[in-house]
Order: C-alpha cells, then sequence, then structure tokens
C-alpha cells in the first residue's frame, strides 16, 4: 500500500462520496502509472460503476463532457477530477457501431480495453493497486507493452502506436518485442485517424525528456512515413539532427523540420496538420529568426523582430543546430533586448504624417511605408538617434525612392 499525498489526497473525497452512494472507484490510468514512477501527476482520472447519470446527481458542480462514452468531469476544491464509468468500447469487438460503449459493473474489463499495461493499472483510495496485466513488473523493467493481444489494441485504436512511442520518449522505456512487430502490422492504419489527435501526441513525444529514444522509434518502426509531409518527404526525418534536446511545443518541431526541409513551407505544415493560428504565428517567426541568424546571426534586429515568448523555443532550436563552443545563451539575448531604444515600429519618433509634411507635394504610396522601414531598421541597429530631428536629418541624407 502507498501513503497518498497530493494530489491524490484531495481527489479522494471524489471516490469516497461514490463510495457511499454504494458504488465502486478507483483511481485509473496515467496517474497510477505516474505515481509509481515518481513522476510529477497530471490529471487525475478516476473510474466507476456508477452510470453517468448517478454520477451527475452524486456532485454538486459536474459538467457532461462525454456523456456517451461515460465521462462527466466533476469540480471539487477548484479541481477538475474525469470520471468515467466502467466500460467496454463497442467499436472494438465491432466497427459498425463506432460509438457504441457499454457500461459494465467490474473494473476488470475495464482494465482490459486499455492500452498498455503501464496504463491498465488502478487504485483504491487507500493505495492498494489492482494489476491484472504485471504492469508494475513492466514499469520495474521499463518496457511497454500491450494489454493482452497488441494486434487488436491497435486496430481498435491507431492512435495508440503513436502513444506507445510517445510512451517511451517521455518515460525511457523500451517497446517490448511484439508489441513492436505489432506496430509495424497496424501502422498503416493511421492515415485514418484526425490529424489533430495525432499532432498531440506526436508533441508530447518531442517534449519528452527520452526525446532520441522515441525518434529512434519513429525511424525504426517506420510510423512517421504514415504521418503527414513526412510521407512525401521521408528524408526529412533522417535530418532531424542527433542527438536533440525536447522541444516545447508544435510550432517549434515545424520550424526545425523547416529548417532541415525549406521546401516544405511552414503554411503547408499548418495546413496538413490543421494547426491553430497561435502556432502558425510562432512558427513563423521562428523559422524566420533562425533563417536570418543562418545569414547574419545574433544581433539587433534578429533580437526586435522576435515576439518575447518565442526567445526560448528559438535558443533551443538553434542550440541543436549549433556546434557546442557557440550556443545562444538566453543572458545574450536579454541583454541585446535591454538595449534596443524602440520595441515596436509604433516608438518610432517619426510617423507617417510627418513624413508627408516634409514631401507635401508628393503623393502618397508605398513608398511612404518603404522608408519608415528603413528607419525603424536604422534605428534598431542605432545607426540613427530616435530623434525626430536627427531622423528627419537621416532622411535628407537618404531620399526615399518615390514609386
Ligand atoms: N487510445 C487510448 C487512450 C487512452 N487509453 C487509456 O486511458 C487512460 C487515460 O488516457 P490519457 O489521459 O490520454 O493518457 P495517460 O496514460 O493518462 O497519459 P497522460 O499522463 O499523458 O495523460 C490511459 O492511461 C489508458 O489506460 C487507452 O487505453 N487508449
Ligand atoms: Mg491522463
Amino acid at each position: 500500500m502507498i501513503m497518498l499525498n497530493h494530489p491524490f489526497e484531495e481527489a479522494t473525497a471524489i471516490i469516497e462520496e461514490l463510495e457511499i452512494h454504494g458504488h465502486q472507484a478507483y483511481f485509473v490510468g496515467g496517474c497510477v502509472r505516474d505515481l509509481l514512477l515518481n513522476r510529477s501527476i497530471g490529471d487525475i482520472d478516476i473510474a466507476t460503476s456508477a452510470k453517468p447519470q448517478a454520477v451527475q446527481e452524486i456532485f454538486q458542480k459536474v459538467i457532461p463532457v462525454g456523456i456517451d462514452h461515460g465521462t462527466v468531469i466533476v469540480r471539487h476544491n477548484k479541481q477538475s477530477y474525469e470520471v468515467t464509468t466502467f466500460r467496454i468500447d463497442g467499436s472494438y469487438s465491432d466497427k459498425r457501431h463506432p460509438d457504441d460503449v457499454q457500461f459494465i459493473q467490474t473494473i476488470d474489463q475495464d482494465l482490459k480495453r486499455r492500452d498498455f499495461t503501464i496504463n491498465a493499472l488502478a487504485m483504491d483510495k487507500d493505495g492498494s493497486i489492482i494489476d491484472l496485466f504485471n504492469g508494475r513488473d513492466d514499469i520495474k523493467h521499463k518496457l511497454i507493452r500491450t494489454v493482452g493481444n497488441g494486434y487488436e489494441r491497435f486496430t481498435e485504436d491507431a492512435l495508440r502506436i503513436i502513444r506507445a512511442l510517445r510512451f517511451s520518449s517521455q518515460l525511457g522505456f523500451v517497446i517490448e518485442d511484439k508489441t513492436l512487430d505489432n506496430i509495424k502490422q497496424v501502422q498503416h492504419q493511421i492515415k485514418d485517424l484526425a490529424v489533430e489527435r495525432i499532432a498531440n501526441e506526436i508533441v508530447k513525444l518531442f517534449a519528452g525528456d527520452f526525446v532520441n529514444l522515441g525518434i529512434d522509434y519513429l525511424k525504426q518502426t517506420n510510423v512517421y512515413k504514415h504521418l503527414p509531409i513526412m510521407i512525401e518527404y521521408p528524408y526529412i526525418v533522417e535530418r532531424i539532427p542527433a542527438p536533440i534536446k525536447p522541444l516545447h511545443s508544435f510550432a517549434e518541431i515545424i520550424a526545425l523540420f523547416h529548417h532541415v526541409e525549406s521546401e516544405v513551407s511552414i503554411q503547408e505544415w499548418i495546413r496538413q496538420w490543421k494547426c491553430s493560428n497561435k502556432t502558425r504565428i510562432e512558427a513563423l517567426q521562428l523559422a524566420d529568426a533562425l533563417t536570418y541568424y543562418r545569414k547574419y546571426g545574433l544581433d539587433n534586429w534578429l533580437v526586435y523582430s522576435l515576439h518575447h515568448d518565442y526567445y526560448n523555443g528559438f535558443i533551443r532550436l538553434q542550440n541543436l543546430l549549433l556546434p557546442c563552443p557557440s550556443k545562444i545563451s538566453r543572458h545574450e539575448i536579454d541583454s541585446i533586448e535591454d538595449q534596443l531604444c524602440i520595441q515596436t515600429k509604433k516608438d518610432l519618433a517619426l510617423d507617417g504624417n510627418d513624413i508627408h509634411q516634409l514631401f507635401p507635394n508628393t503623393k502618397k504610396g508605398p513608398w511612404v511605408g518603404h522608408l519608415l522601414d528603413r528607419i525603424e531598421k536604422e534605428v534598431v541597429f542605432d545607426n540613427v538617434t530616435n530623434e525626430k530631428l536627427m531622423i528627419k536629418e537621416w532622411i535628407n541624407w537618404n531620399p526615399p525612392e518615390i514609386d
């Protein structure tokens, strides 16, 4: 038995409440695995014999996020807990009714439907563990192994193939031989998955502490040949520098791939992987910064153009690509930032109106913007002081090309 501390202690109240109402309830999945591994606990998931309707009646604050699949979020002391009814998935045994799930009364069958032995653990409120598939042994031996027949587990949900690789990357675990064979047999089904689900797992894979192991599996299994863009440009995976360090976002991953094969535009990555606008902006900024660095190195303009939030991502990526002695530090970037005399174009001491007053007889046009761009660069590089008079003087010597 294990002494349960935070965050399990707080969640015990949910299990007790379900038990008081005559139901069974356990901690399940990743939280139990991570507890045994001494890793920080992400979400706490609870499995129960109570039907979703009953769960909703027992607790005051609930969010019915996936009633059809038996999942209700219970809010307790400002925390969210996913409470899911014991179930077997109809879709797994009968592909004709994909959303058909069947609620059941015992946890055994529920554990049997899960992906890997290390994830098929349940724990009661006192810390006793139910381990029907030797998940604890596999944790001890650092092994990723499917529960039962791997071919079936992966056919039920091909995302589990990518999950296997991402767990190896997060935990530094080896994929057990048969499981690896099954991955190779079923991987062509990856193409039918929603790309957003794959992207979620790929982000975790590239963020893992053992990312190089994850990437090795990606190559060794040929799984990457079933992923968008990598289908068409399989060699880009070979071009990932090795070893790498963990990356923190999908945008960083895209920027890295774009750097090793610029023929695939950021836009294309965003389109095929259905990324958010936020990811698009971040990836474009990072890719621009890497390209600029390759040409000019680290200077005022690079730091000025790159959004503050992406400094660390840029450093992470750039340092993968640079030999050891020339690595960039955050301190280096911060001290350049501190000395920048403007933060944005709006900080320029002179604007479009001022320019029109300087050239009262000249028609408005794109030349005004171009001139401002040049001024901005001169000011950022400290070639011109950011004062109206000084800038006007500069314009005198560097007259605009009027279109
Ligand atoms: N395709 C999937 C996804 C999930 N699960 C089961 O549902 C649990 C919870 O899923 P999820 O939160 O996605 O994964 P975790 O293992 O909890 O990992 P993480 O720590 O990243 O949340 C898993 O442990 C596993 O038992 C599964 O069997 N098959
Ligand atoms: Mg989880």
